[in-house]
């Protein structure tokens, strides 16, 4: 049994720590409010982000950072990507010094156009065999709910990769291991990308034809940046690629999908953020993701469009027509 931190008691860290709890571990959860904490330590559930699903009686949880860390093996980080640089510049000191850090965020900065791995190594000092990335499609009500998935966790030393991934291994998840952080991570920060513009085809009214043919651009897409960054191909064909783009973009459990939709049936960026809590990952990394395709030179129209109809610089119904009217070109250019 290995004592594990999950940092994040949203819906992604809860569902995950019942993967980890299923697969044997002795789990501690740590949520930012202490009557979430206590709800879920005493009733086992998370009332605000999975009610209704039992959690194993193996998962505790605290709103106190060290203590869920204290005499942890490996900590898990599932808060949203925008504001970790600050929040891990003040867990770093909990982190016990031969943990392995895990990340299941699915951003990129804005600004620094860094990776989640890449904020973990630069705030906490620690070397690639201590960072690792665990991503793939793993929508966390269905996860939660048991229903069979598979993922990758990525860490640049394979021996980690694979203790991480027996430690994971449970009933209903089965995790592929990999050494290639890099595309696992852009795989699943682009598909939260793709899975807006589909949702805003979706919202404008539009059939499979149209969703098919943006999954499948978007792919290419992701693919370029990936492999100018150094990523393996095959990893955005795989799971954390293929994989993750294909659920996302086709469930209506998606929170960028839905955020898509919203928009593309009118409602604007202000009225959507005011009306969830829930982070859409993809709203803020189009704009990082734009500017690291920009500064490598790659080809990003679905990144740009997006980010712009998400700024309100043009509308959803602008951005497909922009699509099709572009400089015609082979397939695998
Ligand atoms: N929900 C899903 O199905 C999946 C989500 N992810 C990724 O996991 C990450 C977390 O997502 P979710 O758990 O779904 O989000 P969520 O919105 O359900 O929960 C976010 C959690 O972070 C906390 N939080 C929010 N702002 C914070 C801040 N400023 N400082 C500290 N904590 C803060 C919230 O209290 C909550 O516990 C995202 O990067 C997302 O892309 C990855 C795979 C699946
Ligand atoms: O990453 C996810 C599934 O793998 C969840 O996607 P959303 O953040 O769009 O809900």
């Amino acid at each position: 049994m290995n004592k594990v931190a999950v940092i994040g008691a949203g819906s992604w860290g809860t569902a995950f720590a019942i993967v980890l709890a299923d697969a044997g571990n002795e789990v501690t959860l740590w949520a930012r409010r202490e009557e979430l904490a206590q709800a879920i330590t005493t009733s086992h559930e998370n009332p605000d982000y999975l009610p209704g699903i039992e959690l194993p009686a193996t998962i505790s949880a605290t709103s106190d950072v060290a203590a869920a860390m204290a005499g942890a093996e490996v900590v898990v980080f599932a808060t949203p990507s925008q504001t970790f640089r600050e929040n891990l510049g003040q867990w770093a000191e909990h982190v016990p010094e031969k943990a392995v850090m895990v990340s299941l965020m699915k951003g990129v900065e804005l600004g620094t156009l860094e990776r989640m791995s890449e904020v973990i190594a630069e705030v906490t000092g620690a070397g690639p065999e201590r960072i690792a990335v665990i991503s793939g499609p793993n929508l966390a009500k269905e996860i939660a709910r048991r229903e069979p998935a598979a993922s990758v966790v990525a860490c640049a030393d394979e021996s980690v990769a694979k203790w991480l991934q027996d430690m994971c291994h449970g009933p209903a998840f089965r995790p592929y291991t990999s050494t290639d952080v890099v595309g696992c991570e852009l795989g699943g920060a682009y598909k939260n990308v793709v899975a807006l513009a589909v949702g805003m085809a979706v919202g404008l009214g539009f059939g499979d034809n149209t969703t098919a043919s943006v999954i499948t651009r978007g792919l290419a897409e992701t693919a370029r940046l990936a492999v100018a960054l150094g990523a393996n191909p095959l990893t955005l064909m795989g799971l954390a690629g293929l994989g993750d783009l294909v659920a996302t973009c086709s469930s209506p459990l998606s929170r960028n999908r839905t955020f898509g939709e919203k928009i593309g049936q009118g409602m604007t960026t202000e009225e959507i953020y005011a009306s969830t809590r829930q982070v859409a990952e993809g709203a803020k990394s189009c704009s990082s993701l734009r500017a690291l395709a920009e500064k490598h030179g790659v080809d990003a129209p679905i990144a740009t469009a997006v980010d712009l109809v998400v700024a309100g610089k043009i509308t959803a119904q602008d951005m497909i027509q922009a699509f099709i009217a572009r400089d015609t070109k082979a397939e695998t250019d």
